[in-house]
């Protein structure tokens, strides 16, 4: 295993460093040109938009929103468009960078890009949201495109937003544009599947973690922070394959119960959000007492660095299988390689989000839909071809989950720049 001794520096306060340091670690075990991991270390362009929007009672309000582009040499642009008031350009590229990964060890034709708008979806009222999106469409225009960048849902967006932002775009374009963009409901050329997709992938990359640690499934306790696309659907697939999940959180706060929830029972963020912490569960918790419960496997589902060095020696889970975009800052996974818990990253386990948009996309462009039971059969395969690859480097080499992942995902993104020759 290489270890580095855990650094007096200050935390990562960005994603972009994080992922950055990610990037270094996984460079150390291969021999890349360093022209290339420089280049990778920098977004190709990042866009800045300012939105207008009338709001339901005539006033005038500013938004600001990004768009990230990180690299491109194995195809479009690809990566969510999130809403939240936590939003920054850095935490944009620092995405998209970990879209550029994540394309590469799914082996999607796929480069990163990631976007958002600083905004509290849960203040804007529908008309208003729906607003806000067209605009962003129409401003985020020179941009995208099905071939050039292909936005998706991500946090606080969801199908809705993803047919608003293709209507709009295609009233521009004169013509119906279904490719432009992922996530959408299957009536308008959206996937089957899409949806439930990434916290599907949480739950199949979870399920091969336990059988590669050769665990009793139905002995399986399960803690999962974040009760929406990723965190409830991830619940619910394991619950569903007989593990016991203990405790589901909202932003709130989290609801426990030793003997497993019924999380069919339990509303999620679609459905309701805010419910998760209103249900008449037999104990409640803080997220933060939530993070450090005695379970088998710990699913962070929510939102970035809730990992820290703050409390990664408090964590008493066996196994973390990242659902959310880098929960674990960089001191934080130092933590957990030195205590041996072992951490599945994001650019695997939530990969099936992206690679349902792939086969959206595809769908899209042939004119041709697919059924469910097609795209859960295919969406089995390219995970488990994904684990596969990963799984053998980290057998083969002393590394960890993590270094495994970005080293399958760098080398086939550095042969590609090789290849293209678009370095220098
Ligand atoms: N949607 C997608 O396709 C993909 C998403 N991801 C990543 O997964 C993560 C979650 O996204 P997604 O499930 O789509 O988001 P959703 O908006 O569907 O759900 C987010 C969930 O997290 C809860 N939450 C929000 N803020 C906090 C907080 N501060 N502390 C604890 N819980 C909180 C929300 O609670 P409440 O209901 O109260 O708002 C909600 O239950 C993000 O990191 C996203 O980037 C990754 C791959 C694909
Ligand atoms: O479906 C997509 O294109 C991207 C989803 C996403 O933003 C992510 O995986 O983080």
């Amino acid at each position: 295993m290489t270890t580095t001794e855990p650094t007096s520096e200050p935390e990562p306060e960005s994603a972009v460093e994080t992922a950055r340091r990610q990037l270094e670690r996984a460079a150390a075990h291969l021999d890349v040109d360093e022209g290339i991991v420089e280049r990778l270390r920098h977004p190709t362009s990042v866009y800045r938009v300012t939105i207008p929007l009338e709001r339901d009672d005539g006033s005038r309000e500013m938004f600001t929103g990004y768009r990230a582009h990180h690299d491109s040499v194995r195809g479009p642009y690809k990566g969510g468009l999130r809403y939240h008031p936590g939003v920054t350009e850095e935490e944009c590229v620092g995405l998209s960078m970990w879209m550029t990964w994540k394309c590469a060890v799914m082996d999607l034709p796929f480069g990163g890009a990631k976007g958002g708008v600083v905004v509290d979806p849960k203040e804007l009222s529908k008309d208003e949201t729906e607003r806000l999106t067209r605009r962003l469409a129409e401003e985020l225009r020179p941009v995208i495109g099905p071939m050039k960048d292909i936005p998706a849902p991500d946090m606080g967006t969801g199908p809705q937003e993803m047919a608003w932002f293709m209507d709009a775009y295609s009233m521009q374009q004169g013509e119906t544009e279904p490719g432009v963009v992922t996530g959408k409901p299957p009536v308008v050329g959206g996937s089957y599947g899409r949806e439930r997709a990434p916290g599907r992938s949480v739950g199949i990359v979870a399920r091969e973690a336990i059988e590669y640690y050769d665990w009793d499934m139905e002995d399986t306790t399960v803690a999962v922070q974040g009760f929406g696309s990723v965190g409830a659907n991830a619940a619910r697939y394991l619950d569903n394959l007989g593990a016991s999940i203990v405790a589901v959180s909202d932003i709130d706060g989290a609801i426990y119960d030793p003997d497993g929830l019924d999380t069919t029972d339990v509303e999620d963020h679609d459905e309701t959000p805010g419910m998760v912490s209103g249900y008449d569960a037999p104990e409640t918790l803080s997220n933060d007492e939530l993070l450090e419960l005695d379970v088998d496997v710990l699913i962070p589902a929510a939102i970035g660095n809730v990992l820290t060095a703050e409390n990664a020696r408090d964590v008493s889970a066996n196994l973390i299988v990242e659902g959310a975009n880098g929960p674990t800052t960089s001191t934080a996974d130092q933590i957990f390689e030195e205590r041996e818990i072992p951490v599945i990253p994001d650019i695997i386990a939530n990969a099936g989000g992206v690679t349902v948009s792939y086969f959206e996309w595809l769908q899209d462009i042939n004119r041709r839909k697919w059924s469910l039971e097609r795209v859960h059969e295919e969406l089995e395969d390219e995970m488990l071809q994904a684990w596969n690859a990963i799984r053998e480097e980290y057998d083969a080499r002393d590394v960890t989950w993590r270094d495994a992942t970005y080293i399958v995902a760098l080398s086939r993104i550095a042969d590609a720049h090789d290849v293209r020759g678009l370095w220098p």
